[in-house]
């Protein structure tokens, strides 16, 4: 037997509504059931995403996007999805509250070069392994710093080499000023402050004309996969790691040192970059820290236990610090499950950037944040006031968070009480400084020359 199927336009149109309105009422009851949606953030091109919309300072860019997305927002770098997270509550989540939820780091092109993949700070993994890589760089950094002077009244190795490099940085500087005047200081201060950490890492010091001393920069290939395959990326990256492995070739295994040693003397050198140019730009805060070295310290060399003592140089370090937010975000972060953010839903396995530029500048923390201003961090009392000092966002915080910042803090204090305690710094006078910084890992001050002269 045999059936004709004829179907009348009205039949179609009662199907074609039907199967409308199950589709809808399916989209309708799965978003009931998830509840929650993704963040919101701008649309993105193919391939690039929103690489396009940010600009030169993409921490700037960020911050415009949170007026109109919020403190939590998804955008694509490149073909990577990464959530940037702004807002010290919104940051406070993420690093502190739902700390092991995003604990990760994400799968980078550069990471991939540090130690194997395998280094503390990079390490895709993580997990019970890792935390104990932490604990033994923890310990192995704290024993360090408290391990006794070998020829010093110093109160610790670190101290003894500190103080030991602060002085021959202060020589270098008159030398330099002999020599040539002007001179730019970040050459001999990169030297200084590598020598520290080599000293932590290696047992060793350089000379300060090795010229190996590399500045970091944001890799492509990270954001376009496509990119990993492009040799002169790939080389330009390998060989900034390698040019500093082949100073000792064994500590290519040292997974935890070859860290220490990246995370410890760019971040510090870059800091003193700053510290100069500011000093030079504000003769007055110049004048002012020599003021309380004098009356304080006198002649003896500085120690760091001298930190307790001198309020306004620590005012002055925490504002550079807040200031230039020199480290815009923390290393990016990955989420290991799926969590819920200022009600989105964050996927596992997502991208992070944690925005410190913004907490740092943010005008309900801060009164007129952009102002460069030493005393917002004294009380009355002209004592610094430290728990407004712990509010500046630039060592992270949580599980992730730096484990060099004593060491860095005590560093940067010796480094600067010692050249000022000698040498007054002055601008070159045909120079207009600039102090837009130049985006990267670090935010370095754009190239600068400086004078010195000894203090009478
Ligand atoms: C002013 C100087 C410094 C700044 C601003 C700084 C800042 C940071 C930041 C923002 C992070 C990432 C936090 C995160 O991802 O949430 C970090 C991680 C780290 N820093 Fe520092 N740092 C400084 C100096 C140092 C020094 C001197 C050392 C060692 C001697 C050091 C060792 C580390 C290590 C090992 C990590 C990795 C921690 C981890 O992944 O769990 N840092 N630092």
């Amino acid at each position: 037997m045999m059936f004709e199927a004829k179907i009348s336009l009205s039949e179609v149109m009662a199907t074609l509504f039907t199967m409308t309105f199950i589709l809808i009422s399916v989209r309708i009851m799965g978003n009931m059931t998830r509840k929650h949606i993704l963040p919101p953030g701008p649309w993105s091109l193919p391939i690039v995403g929103n690489l396009l919309q940010l600009g030169e300072h993409p921490h700037l860019s960020f911050i415009q996007m949170r007026k109109k997305y919020g403190d939590v927002f998804l955008l694509k770098l490149g073909m990577v999805p990464v959530v940037v997270v702004n807002g010290l509550d919104m940051v406070k989540q993420v690093l502190l509250r739902d700390g092991e939820s995003f604990a990760g780091r994400p799968k980078m092109h550069t990471f991939s070069f540090f130690a194997d993949g395998k280094s503390l700070s990079f390490s895709v993994e993580y997990g019970e392994s890792w935390k104990l890589h932490k604990k033994i760089a923890s310990k192995a950094l704290r024993s360090f710093s408290k391990s006794e002077a070998k020829t010093s009244t110093c109160s610790c190795l670190l101290e003894e080499h500190v103080c030991a490099e602060a002085s021959a940085l202060v020589k270098m500087f008159l030398e330099l000023s002999l020599e040539k005047g002007d001179f730019d200081p970040t050459g001999i201060t990169t030297c200084t402050v590598a020598n520290v950490v080599c000293a932590l890492c290696f047992g060793k010091r350089y000379e300060y004309n090795d010229e190996e001393f590399l500045t970091s920069s944001v890799n492509p290939a990270d954001f376009i996969p496509w990119l990993q395959n492009y040799r002169p990326i790939t080389r330009r990256i390998r060989s900034y790691v390698l040019c500093v492995c082949v100073f000792n070739p064994i500590f290519i295994k040292a997974a935890s040192w070859l860290t220490i040693y990246f995370a410890g003397f760019d971040t510090v050198s870059t800091c003193l970059f700053w510290i100069f140019l500011y000093l030079v730009n504000n003769s007055d805060i110049q004048t002012k820290i020599q003021e309380e070295i004098d009356g304080k310290i006198g002649l003896r060399s500085p120690r760091f236990n001298d930190r307790k003592d001198l309020h306004y140089t620590e005012a002055f370090i925490s504002e550079i610090l807040r200031h230039t937010s020199f480290i815009p975000f923390t290393i990016p972060h990955r989420s290991m499950k799926e969590t819920i953010i200022n009600g989105y839903l964050i996927p596992q396995d997502i991208c992070i950037f944690v925005n410190m530029y913004q907490v740092n500048h943010d005008e309900t923390l801060w009164e007129n944040a952009d102002l460069f201003r030493p005393e917002r961090f004294l009380n009355e009392n002209g004592e610094l006031d430290k728990s407004l000092a712990e509010k500046v966002l630039i060592f992270g915080m949580g599980i992730r968070k730096c484990l060099g910042e004593d060491i860095a803090r005590n560093e940067i204090f010796i480094i600067l009480t010692t050249i000022l305690q000698q040498l007054k710094l002055e601008k070159c006078l045909q120079d207009q400084l600039d102090l837009t910084p130049v985006y990267g890992l670090s935010m370095k001050p754009k190239p600068y020359q400086i004078q010195v002269a000894l203090r009478t």
